[in-house]
């Protein structure tokens, strides 16, 4: 490992709610394995080079928990802690449970699901402006949007959307509800759940769950009632506030520069690319991917010895200069972009494809319907959220003429 006799604490402080740490330049260039604290005092190698981390990401020996693995905080970090075992984390039986998943996740899928976000998005859009100026785009769309489109996955009615969207702000917000409130909703949702499960079993319909409950995975198992359940929270704590904050960190990235926005205005073929330079582009994209280096590896520039607990910067990553020419540089036509903001390897996001699809939707919407969209005041004044695992803004407040 370079640089041992450097201990940084970790996470690294933000500069502003858009800007990257300037450390990360130097790390990548002078220390891609860095020593570094966490909070709750264990110690941790940072990793920030693209290769080095896309490496870790991609091996399956290297798993989030393990015993021995450095822990983020004392407290723990609420339901992402929790273990169940009728959903496996690693080995064969999460490379099952994810080919029954990601086969349902077909471009024909996202195609057909495209008009329903759609209206979703421009509900949500009429009832901002209904609500008037200034607004705050993640409350009024960037929260609902994506717990609505779960609903759907699941199969979930339109008038239970209110109560999806308490539990999954409830599972979220360790700083905001006790552990008995978070028990008490965690509770209610699987026994929501259950009854949803038994439902869809006597009368299936065309979404995600009808097809886990009424299909098999490759060894001809079905998913039993409980991994039924627990997908569908695993879906909740992935889905949502992944999608939520980076729609709130798209469009204030976007809205940020005048011209990245007019351009878009201009020119609507940009959505896309846009997108996924947005993904790259995110300098606050939380904590990264834990990763327990259980055997001796090889990096970029230099050895992690085995029972190294690893964090894996994809968003240091995204800007490295080795992979992407002007990284500094917003690039709205960037292509091909091979970010890492899904991760990569036998872990990566299963609702790709989704989170792409209203990410998209949301931003051809908007450009639509306010095509004079601003935020309403400096975007390095933006709030930050302030949990540890998941980056984002607390607000993002809009006016329009
Ligand atoms: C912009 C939004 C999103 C981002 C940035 C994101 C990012 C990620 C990342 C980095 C991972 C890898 C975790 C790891 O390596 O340990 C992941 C996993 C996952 N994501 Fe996403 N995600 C997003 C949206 C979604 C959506 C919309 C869904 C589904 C509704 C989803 C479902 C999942 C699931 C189920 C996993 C776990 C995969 C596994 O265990 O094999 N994500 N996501």
């Amino acid at each position: 490992m370079t640089d041992s006799d450097q201990l940084a604490e970790y996470p690294i402080p933000p500069v502003d709610a858009l800007e990257p740490p300037p450390e990360w330049e130097r790390l990548r260039e002078q220390c891609p394995v860095a020593h570094v604290r966490l909070p709750s005092g264990d110690q941790a190698a940072l990793l920030t080079r693209y290769d080095d981390v896309r490496q870790v990401l991609s091996d399956p020996r290297f798993t989030r928990n393990a015993e021995g693995a450095a822990r983020v905080s004392a407290e723990g970090s609420g339901i992402f802690d929790q273990r169940r075992a009728d959903v496996p984390r690693s080995g064969e039986g999460h490379q099952r449970w994810r080919r029954r998943m990601t086969k349902w996740f077909t471009a024909k899928r996202m195609a057909a699901m495209r008009p329903s976000i759609e209206a979703m998005a421009d509900q949500l859009v009429d009832e901002m402006i209904a609500h008037g100026q200034p607004a705050d785009l993640k409350a009024s769309l960037g929260f609902p949007l994506p717990v609505w489109v779960i609903c759907e996955l699941l199969g979930v009615p339109a008038s239970d959307r209110d109560r999806f969207s308490h539990w999954s702000d409830t599972f979220l917000n360790l700083s905001r509800y006790s552990a008995a409130e978070m028990d008490a909703a965690q509770s209610a949702f699987r026994a929501y759940m259950a009854g949803h499960v038994e439902a869809k079993r006597a009368n299936p319909g065309t979404d995600l769950l009808s097809d886990l409950i009424t299909g098999t995975d490759s060894a001809g198992e079905s998913l039993s009632d409980d991994a039924l359940v627990s997908t569908g929270t695993g879906l909740l704590i992935a889905g949502h506030e992944t999608t939520t904050n980076m729609i709130g960190k798209m469009m204030a990235m976007l809205l940020a520069d005048r011209d990245r926005w007019e351009r878009l205005v201009a020119d609507r073929g940009l959505v896309r690319t846009a997108v996924e330079e947005s993904l790259r582009y995110d300098a606050n994209a939380g904590f990264g991917m834990i990763r327990y280096v259980s055997e001796e590896l090889e990096l970029s520039d230099g050895v992690l010895p085995a029972g190294t607990t690893a964090i894996c910067s994809m968003a240091s990553a995204n800007r490295d200069e080795r992979i992407f020419a002007e990284p500094a540089e917003m690039d709205l036509t960037r292509s091909p972009n091979v970010h890492l903001s899904f991760g990569a390897g036998p872990h990566s996001c299963i609702g790709q494809s989704l989170a792409r699809t209203e990410l998209q939707v949301v931003l051809e919407v908007l450009l639509r319907r306010l095509p004079t969209l601003a935020l309403a005041g400096p975007a390095a004044d933006l709030p930050l959220v302030e949990g540890l695992l998941v980056g984002g803004l607390r607000e993002v407040p809009v006016v329009w003429r």
